[in-house]
């Protein structure tokens, strides 16, 4: 374990009945960092959070906190508040008293509890509302309330499942820089679960994406979205082509695919290249995929494609295109970087990308 390591997951395993939720899981999360765990519904995600909550216990292996086993610790023992997208605020109670409750419970006097509550609201910016009910607040100002009520124990991790989800898409992006904020200057490790890709990447320093109970990948945003591990990971993200075929020839600096368009090249360090014969995945970013009136000439990686759509997407367009045989491939580019291209429907194009821009994945 490293010494910057708060909590580690070790070899751990979550069964409900013959169902195993989560797979062998090992990882680990540092101090002070922002973790994002994202995948599709039914991944495991709530399931880990829950783990680390102490409100489900490992069917196998260990979950360790500042280096001690916390499996079995109930969760009134743990530093480790949830905050979720129900929010949970007592209803009974006004905003005050939410955010002061957890200090009562914890035998802080009265005094001081209110001291600490109103450092919060204050912080929170929801000051003005201190002696409302509950019920009274919109969506973003009770989150920023549960946000409050866990914050003021000071806990040395907040674990936060799909907090903004019931948000809409104008609040989500403030809340998001609210909490990107609120956890750079306070220090406090956030582990954030969330469905959405803009969330974990814009608020995350290193972002797990799990399938089926498995973590496929972590890494950085910028690591994870330039070299996806594996196809899934690729196919998650969306943001990549994605190739598959036989491997004609291989070295630990180039190989080529034989796929239904075509031969593909990939150039770069390949540290375990796959062998001649084998199937491999090659992805290319849909942002390093080129698009031309004419074949570009003396160029590998270059496929005739079909438009079968266009989508606007702010300062962005992407285009869809097909191949002959049915490949799908993206196209991302500036508006100025695509005036000038026939982008009609039926539209016949050149896609091409760089072999140094191509990125082999795990397995095929
Ligand atoms: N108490 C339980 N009993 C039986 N199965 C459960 C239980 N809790 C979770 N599961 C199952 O475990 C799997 C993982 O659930 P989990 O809630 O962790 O998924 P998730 O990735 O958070 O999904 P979502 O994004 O939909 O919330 C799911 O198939 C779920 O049905």
């Amino acid at each position: 374990m490293q010494r910057d390591t708060l909590v580690s997951f070790e070899g751990v395993v979550k069964s409900f009945g013959t169902f195993v939720a989560v797979q062998k899981m090992d990882f680990e999360i540092k101090k002070g960092e922002f973790l994002a765990i994202m995948g599709s519904s039914g991944c495991g995600k709530t399931t880990t959070l829950r783990m680390l909550a102490g409100l489900e216990a490992p069917t196998e292996g260990t979950i360790r906190l500042s280096g001690k086993p916390i499996n079995h610790l109930p969760t009134w023992q743990r530093d480790t508040p949830m905050v979720w997208q129900s929010l949970a605020l007592f209803p009974f109670l006004n905003v005050r008293e939410n955010v002061e409750f957890a200090l009562k419970m914890r035998g802080v006097g009265k005094a001081e509890r209110r001291r600490r509550a109103e450092q919060w609201l204050d912080r929170m910016q929801i000051m003005e509302f201190a002696d409302r009910n509950i019920a009274q607040l919109s969506g973003g100002q009770r989150q920023r309330v549960a946000l409050a009520r866990s914050l003021v124990v000071e806990p040395e991790i907040l674990l936060l499942d799909e907090p903004l989800s019931a948000l809409d898409a104008a609040l989500k992006v403030r809340m998001q820089s609210v909490l990107k904020n609120l956890q750079r200057e306070t220090g406090i490790t956030f582990v954030y679960v969330t469905h959405s890709q803009s969330e974990a990447f814009s608020m995350a320093d290193r972002v797990v994406i799990m399938s089926r109970g498995v973590i496929e990948q972590i890494g950085t945003p910028q690591e994870i979205y330039g070299a996806p591990r594996t196809r899934f990971v690729a196919d998650f993200l969306g943001s990549s082509n994605i190739f598959s075929g036989k491997v004609l020839k291989a070295t630990t600096s180039a190989i080529e695919v034989e796929t239904p368009d075509g031969p593909l090249t990939l150039t770069g360090q390949l540290a375990a290249p796959p062998r001649a014969g084998e199937t491999a995945t090659i992805t290319v970013l849909d942002t390093k995929t080129h698009l031309s009136v004419t074949r570009p000439a003396g160029q590998t990686n270059v496929l005739p494609v079909r438009v079968i759509g266009e989508e606007f997407v702010g300062a962005t367009a992407t285009v869809y295109l097909e191949t002959g045989k049915g490949q799908e491939i993206r196209v991302q580019k500036s508006h100025d970087e695509l005036a000038g291209l026939p982008l009609d429907i039926g539209q016949e194009l050149f896609a091409h990308w760089s072999p140094a821009d191509g990125h082999l994945v795990a397995g095929a």
